[in-house]
């Protein structure tokens, strides 16, 4: 039996297989509402036969959205929606996950396919943008935030408890922080955007000091039966790769100590310039790196994209689960063909019965 499609069990959750789809933005919602396409979306995925399929960043308040499409968790009327997509997931077979966030400086843009930048100050879609400090990314998003007060901080730590609560009563099992990417808490932990000299700033403690009161304080409300965990960027392709691989790996053991249960590693995307050395599996290093010296499950995205790259870094203990993005996109039955290319025995176990029946008894020609 390949690595790639053992179960997994986290807390009282237990995955089908290896594989996860990541969250993946759709930027198709309306003032943050579930519709007919995000239902679409997520059950492909589910009736491809990934173990978990992550809900895309879901904006714990208006203003956190990266666009106006994005999906949102910021009212109770969000609710319904939400709880409809992970029933479809979960019907599937796949555990049902859900990241909330919050998109901080790189908020109030356009879509990618409509630019993928700001919109314009007076742009009436557009709204006011926050951060750490007042400094902004840069290239395609040159706003300046406005530097959040201690109130501000306050306000969005209680918008991530109370995007958990809802998340729960959605019926999500598997719950993501979004601490990567450049947005709010990312940004937070980030030389380049956070020059507070208060506490929430200065050295990695202080740049730390958000994430670790938001996870504590969403931890406080999630259920300890149900996995909570992080995605988090713990590498900026800077130049001080190491130094900052050094902080984050320190944050992630505090994280793990105040109840976190997984990370999904990533990139920190706080610079539009980095470095990044795309290509298959870049990150499993890296990962395997936190998973070593913080002991705690990983995963990692990023061109893991053929089922025996993926099965190498399960089968390595590199990664515990490997985020399959861009392929599932591609291909929502990518765990069939991962499953057919590893020659497990029952790849009915990542087909709907009435199609595995046929599957297997009549295989298509290009799979003779
Ligand atoms: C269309 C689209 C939308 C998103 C993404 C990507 C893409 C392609 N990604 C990043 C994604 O989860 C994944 O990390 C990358 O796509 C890299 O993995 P692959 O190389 O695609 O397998 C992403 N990441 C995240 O943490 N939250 C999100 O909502 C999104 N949204
Ligand atoms: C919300 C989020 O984390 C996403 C939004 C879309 C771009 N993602 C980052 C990304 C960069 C390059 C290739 C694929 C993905 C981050």
């Amino acid at each position: 039996m390949s690595a790639l499609f053992d179960t997994f069990a986290l807390k009282d959750i237990t995955l089908r297989n290896r594989i996860a789809v990541p969250p993946m933005c759709q930027y198709s919602a309306e003032d943050g509402f579930v519709n007919q396409w995000h239902e679409a979306n997520y059950q492909s995925f589910a009736r491809g036969g990934a173990g978990l399929v992550i809900v895309e960043a879901t904006a714990v308040s208006p203003e956190g959205r990266i666009s106006p499409e994005d999906l949102g968790i910021w009212k109770d009327d969000h609710v319904a929606g939400l709880a409809n997509v992970a029933q479809r997931i979960k019907d599937q077979g796949a555990v049902a996950g859900i990241q909330i966030a919050h998109a901080g400086r790189k908020a109030s843009a356009n879509s990618p396919w409509n630019g993928d930048d700001h919109l314009a100050e007076d742009d009436p879609k557009g709204w006011p943008i926050i951060g750490p400090s007042a400094v902004p990314f840069g290239a395609n998003l040159p706003r300046t935030p406005d530097a959040m007060t201690k109130s501000d901080i306050e306000r969005v730590k209680a918008d991530f408890v109370a995007g958990a609560k809802r998340a729960l009563e959605a019926g999500f099992e598997w719950l993501e922080l979004h601490f990567a990417h450049g947005y709010l808490a990312q940004s937070f932990f980030s030389k380049h955007a956070n020059i507070r000299n208060d506490e929430y700033g200065g050295d990695a403690e202080g740049r730390g000091r958000f994430l670790l009161e938001t996870l504590e304080a969403v931890r406080e409300v999630w259920p300890d039966y149900l996995p909570l965990t992080i995605r988090f960027g713990v590498i900026e392709y800077d130049g001080d790769d190491e130094q900052t691989q050094a902080e984050s790996i320190e944050l992630v053991k505090q994280f793990k100590a105040r109840g976190a249960d997984f990370v999904s590693v990533s990139v920190g995307f706080n610079i539009p310039d980095a470095n990044i050395p795309w290509g298959p599996a870049f990150l499993a290093p890296v990962a395997e790196r936190v998973r070593r010296e913080a002991d705690i499950p990983v995963a990692t995205a990023w061109g893991v994209d053929t089922p025996e790259l993926a099965n190498e870094t399960v089968e390595k203990e590199q990664l515990d689960l490997v985020m399959v993005g861009r392929m599932h996109l591609t291909n929502p039955h990518w765990a069939y063909f991962a499953a057919k290319k590893l020659g497990v025995e029952k790849p009915s176990w990542v087909m709907p019965a009435p199609y595995a029946h046929w599957l297997q008894r009549y295989a298509p020609s290009d799979e003779r």
